[in-house]
């Protein structure tokens, strides 16, 4: 449902440019503290205003596949063309070159109504904190993990691929981040993976400026400050890796993360093919419009895949072991891949069951959307806490992480953004990418033999 919002209490002067994405720009609220606004971003489309449908699909997504730790507040908001308008104003110094090239953003043009349908979410870049908290330091970071699986047997993930033979023209460094480092539930290769993003942070890595209560600052720094690293290292290693005999504090996150990432990672050729077979009617309850019946169809989908009941809908990735998920040794795909990829080659060997089809493209577009999530890390750095300040963390869903260094402790929690799903279009556009990733990387790998 859509929030109609008062426009007595939006100004755009108490909002602030965050960061920005291919569709949406974010805005953090930065007036008084007595404001409905406090502790709340705007997530504004810039293209389209798919964001109010998107939405609504997110809902029935993250039941599916996120447990409730993972997921925060958001609802959709209407916002005055004029009021976005002024934000966008405001924004033009803070945003990024690359950005601003791509011109005037064309929601603001589409002329067919007089609002833009936006979320409103809570702001994870500055975290609210516990008003008796004075001495709470929050250090809020976002991590855009890509695919950890190959799309090719035996070869490197895409992102190395691309990286490595067909890197992005807007940046100068190459980075040399590798996703499957990141998901590898391993210490020291997880370690690898974030110090490579440290190095060369591109969208992958935000650091944003630490905040004490009463500072309002949460523009991102491009770089991480020397002695942070370190840090951060100690950090979110037991946090996303774990040490030793001891599991990570987020490894259900990680292992749902990769069993979803497997529906889409090396399925494209079948996917065009399941895709290809279905009647325009079946496509239709594919793409993220309005309907209620698509949401429905994305829980059915996850539920048909492990063959369990809707009552085991919240979380259900959770419950996926890290074998399953976990690339085998000898060719790089793991036992999820195989299953989905075998459940489409039946589908289009034998097109009788329509619904299957549908629902083996819904797991897809999931894993593409579960391809380009965020993950918004805040840490709270707090001398030892006391039993109120213990309470308001874990109201917030703050945990503490093992990590012993002087008087101090650290919480953290960890949320999932950007889990918009991506629209049927997309599956002609992604055969091309990865045409193009290939022969690139091809050509430079046989150029270095001929060397
Ligand atoms: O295709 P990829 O892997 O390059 O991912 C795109 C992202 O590029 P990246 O590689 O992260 O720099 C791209 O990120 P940027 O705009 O480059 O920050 C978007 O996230 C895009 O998704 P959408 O069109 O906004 O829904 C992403 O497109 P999808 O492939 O997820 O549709
Ligand atoms: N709730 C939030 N609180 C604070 N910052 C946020 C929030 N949601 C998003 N952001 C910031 O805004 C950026 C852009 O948002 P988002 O990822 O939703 O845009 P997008 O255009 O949909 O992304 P993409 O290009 O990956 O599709 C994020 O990368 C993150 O830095």
């Amino acid at each position: 449902m859509s929030d109609l919002t008062p426009e007595d209490d939006l100004t755009p002067e108490d909002w602030q440019y965050i960061a920005e994405g291919g569709l949406h720009v974010v805005f953090g609220f930065r007036g008084s503290d007595s404001h409905p606004f406090r502790g709340c971003v705007l997530r504004v489309p810039k293209k389209h205003p798919r964001v109010a449908r998107a939405k609504r699909h997110l809902v029935g997504l993250s039941r599916a596949l996120l447990t409730p730790r993972y997921s925060y507040d958001s609802k959709v908001v209407r916002l005055p063309i004029p009021f976005v308008s002024a934000l966008f104003a405001r924004a033009e110094t803070h945003r990024p070159a690359h950005r601003l090239q791509e011109g005037e953003p064309g929601v603001l043009s589409l002329g067919h109504d007089d609002y833009i349908e936006a979320t409103q979410e809570e702001d994870l870049a500055t975290s609210s904190l516990p008003r008796d908290a004075e001495s709470v330091q929050i250090i809020s970071l976002e991590i855009k993990p890509k695919c950890g699986l190959v799309d090719v047997e035996n070869l490197p993930t895409r992102f190395v691929m691309k990286e490595k033979a067909n890197p992005d023209p807007r940046f100068a460094q190459r980075s040399a981040y590798n996703p499957a480092d990141f998901h590898s539930l391993d210490a020291s290769r997880f370690q690898r993976a974030l110090m490579a993003i440290m190095d060369v942070p591109r969208n992958n890595f935000r650091y944003f400026n630490e905040r004490r209560k009463g500072q309002q600052s949460s523009e991102h720094q491009a770089s991480i400050p020397g002695e942070k690293r370190q840090f951060l290292l100690d950090v979110l290693t037991p946090i996303f890796a774990g040490e030793g005999e001891t599991p990570p504090l987020v490894g259900d996150l990680l292992v749902g993360l990769l069993a979803a990432q497997s529906w889409g990672a090396g399925q494209q050729k079948t996917a065009e093919d399941v895709y290809a077979s279905m009647t325009e009617e079946d496509r239709q309850k594919v793409d993220p419009g309005d309907s209620e019946e698509a949401a429905a169809i994305y829980d059915q989908a996850v539920l048909s895949f492990f063959n369990a009941s809707q009552t085991d809908l919240p979380g259900l990735l959770t419950v996926v072991s890290p074998s399953d998920v976990l690339p085998h040794a000898d060719n790089g795909w793991n036992t999820l891949q195989y299953r989905h990829h075998q459940a489409g080659q039946a589908i289009v060997r034998t097109p009788t069951s329509s619904s299957a089809a549908v629902e083996w493209v819904a797991r897809y577009l999931m894993a593409r959307t579960f391809m380009d999530v965020s993950l918004m890390v805040n840490l709270a750095v707090t001398p030892e806490s006391d039993e109120s300040l213990r309470d308001a963390l874990t109201s917030r869903r703050y945990q503490r992480v093992p990590y012993q260094s002087g008087d101090i402790e650290v919480w953290y929690r960890v949320m999932v953004t950007d889990v918009d799903l991506k629209p049927a279009w997309k599956i002609s556009r992604w055969r091309q990418d990865l045409d193009d990733i290939l022969a690139a990387y091809h050509r430079d790998r046989d150029g270095e033999d001929v060397a």
